[in-house]
């Protein structure tokens, strides 16, 4: 697990990393953890699918899991305010976004309650399927975004930022401009799937963005 301050550049924990090696380094030594750039991420991802044999549905439930994981060990729910385990998980138009509907499905298991905000679902079955599993678990699919940031916080204890990872390319487009400015703004904790979506303009990272 990775909660860590970002300092510069665009880093990346990999799926790799973060689903084989991870949890091993950190239990030994956290100052050993090694940050994966852009580049290298994505070239891991490929030899997970070509020289592996790994799917994207494998890699992405084991991405989702991995990050519920974290976010429970580091905030039960229980220590969340408000008390009622209230999650948003904000999944962008990408794979991170599929990752984000994994990691909502786990932390209901968890004993979160989740809800997505999941604006621009890809027509293609992988989505359509994680999207019928949350909704077949009764998690509430937003049809908006809370506008400001105290809006949020009264309603959710954490948000996890599944935006985008390692194929955002900056300037973020206006219809997610909004969302990104107001997770620059809260105060409960920002758990990221790979990098906070904001990366690319390190200095409006919230202080409170963790990444996993
Ligand atoms: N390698 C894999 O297949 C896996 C990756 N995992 C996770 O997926 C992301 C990378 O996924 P990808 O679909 O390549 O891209 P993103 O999710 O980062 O986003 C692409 C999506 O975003 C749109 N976009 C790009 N730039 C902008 C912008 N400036 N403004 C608005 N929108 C933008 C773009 O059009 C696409 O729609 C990786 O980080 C992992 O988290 C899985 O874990 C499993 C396998």
């Amino acid at each position: 697990m990775i909660f860590s301050t970002l300092a510069s550049g665009r880093l990346l924990c990999g799926i790799l990393r973060r689903n084989f090696c991870i949890s091993t380094v950190m239990a030994v030594n956290p100052g050993k953890l090694k940050y994966l750039g852009q580049e290298e991420a994505q070239k891991i991802d490929e030899e997970l699918f070509t020289e592996y044999a790994f799917s994207v549905d494998q890699l992405m439930e084991l991405a989702g899991y991995s990050c519920a994981v974290s976010i429970a060990k580091s905030y039960p729910p229980e220590k969340l305010t408000p008390s009622n385990g209230a999650v948003l998980v904000c999944c962008g138009p990408g794979n991170n976004g599929g990752d984000g509907l994994v990691c909502a499905r786990h932390l209901k298991l968890f004993g979160y309650n989740p809800s997505l905000f999941y604006p621009k679902k890809p027509n293609k079955p992988l989505f359509d399927n994680l999207t019928k599993q949350c909704l077949g678990m009764e998690l509430p699919f937003l049809s908006e975004f809370p506008g400001d940031p105290e809006t949020l916080q009264a309603s959710y204890g954490l948000v996890v930022d599944a935006l985008f990872g390692f194929s955002f390319t900056p300037p973020v487009r206006p219809a997610f401009a909004g969302v990104l400015d107001t997770l620059r703004r809260v105060t409960v904790p920002v758990c990221c799937v790979d990098v906070p979506s904001d990366l690319s303009d390190n200095q409006k990272l919230n202080p409170s963005t963790k990444h996993c």
